[in-house]
């Protein structure tokens, strides 16, 4: 998914002020919650790749800018040539927001054409480990050196194999506030089901903050939980034969295959 132009992760990021990428991505392990995460790294094809390789080669959590940029190629990951993430869309998005004046971040209120979406991925595999990954340019028109909810264990992503994994997006600011993936997980603990517990935190997140964000949750039976008080979140997912996707509220469209 970061390499799909579609999408704001990996080439095809939306760009901060300078018309720069800088992107944020963050990995969890459900069995010993380990974790892994990079914050404005510049010219990484696949940052979530190096937010795995922090949580398995470092003693840390978290790598910022020019540090994770070393640790990278320390770890042999090659540099992309600069720009080469940047696309037209995403330079055409950003004169559209330093048109607007730059002040509509988010969904309540505006129709904001030059947001696309963050990419995330829940999973539960055989033996019932979970994990959870998210992967991000942020937000359109950020200020240079910004950090995303997408970094932050707990607010972008949280795996905990007793109740579930959770992959946000949305509103960074306002997720990293109400450290959202992780109340989600609460929730679950507390005897939600994982649908409930998504929609109903994130209900309670944009009543209190008034803005918006959306989640995917999956828990260790299984079942998945997936809610957005945005307009619209793309998701998908695969149950044996049947791949379920939607983009709109209340839409779930069911293909089956051999
Ligand atoms: N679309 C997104 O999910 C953006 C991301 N949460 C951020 O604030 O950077």
């Amino acid at each position: 998914m970061e390499d799909e132009e579609a999408f704001n992760a990996g080439y095809g990021s939306v760009l901060n002020l300078d018309g720069e990428v800088e992107m944020d991505a963050s990995i969890m392990l459900g069995s010993n919650l380990n974790a892994g995460a990079v914050t404005v790294v510049k010219d990484i094809a696949h940052p979530i790749s190096l937010a795995r390789l922090v949580m398995e080669k470092t003693p840390h959590v978290l790598l910022a800018g020019a540090g994770a940029n070393r640790f990278a190629k320390a770890q042999g990951i090659p540099e992309v040539p600069p720009g080469s993430l940047v696309t037209k869309y995403a330079q055409m998005a950003l004169e559209e927001f330093k048109k607007r004046g730059g002040d509509d971040r988010t969904e309540i209120g505006h129709k904001n054409h030059s947001e696309v979406d963050t990419v995330g991925a829940v999973a539960l595999d055989s033996k019932g480990n979970l994990a959870a990954a998210t992967s991000t340019g942020g937000i359109n028109g950020k200020m240079v050196g910004r950090s995303s909810d997408t970094c932050m264990i707990g607010s972008g992503t949280y795996a905990d194999d007793n109740f579930g994994a959770v992959s946000t997006t949305g509103h960074g600011e306002t997720i990293a506030k109400y450290c959202l993936a992780h109340a989600i997980i609460k929730e679950v603990e507390r005897g939600k089901g994982v649908q409930n517990a998504t929609k109903d935190t994130l209900e309670k997140m944009t009543q209190k903050l008034r803005n918006t964000a959306g989640a995917i949750t999956i828990s260790k039976e299984g079942e998945v939980g997936i809610f957005f008080t945005s307009k619209r979140m793309a998701w998908a997912y695969q149950r044996e034969n049947e791949l379920h996707y939607g983009i709109e509220h209340n839409q779930d469209i069911v293909e089956k295959f051999e």
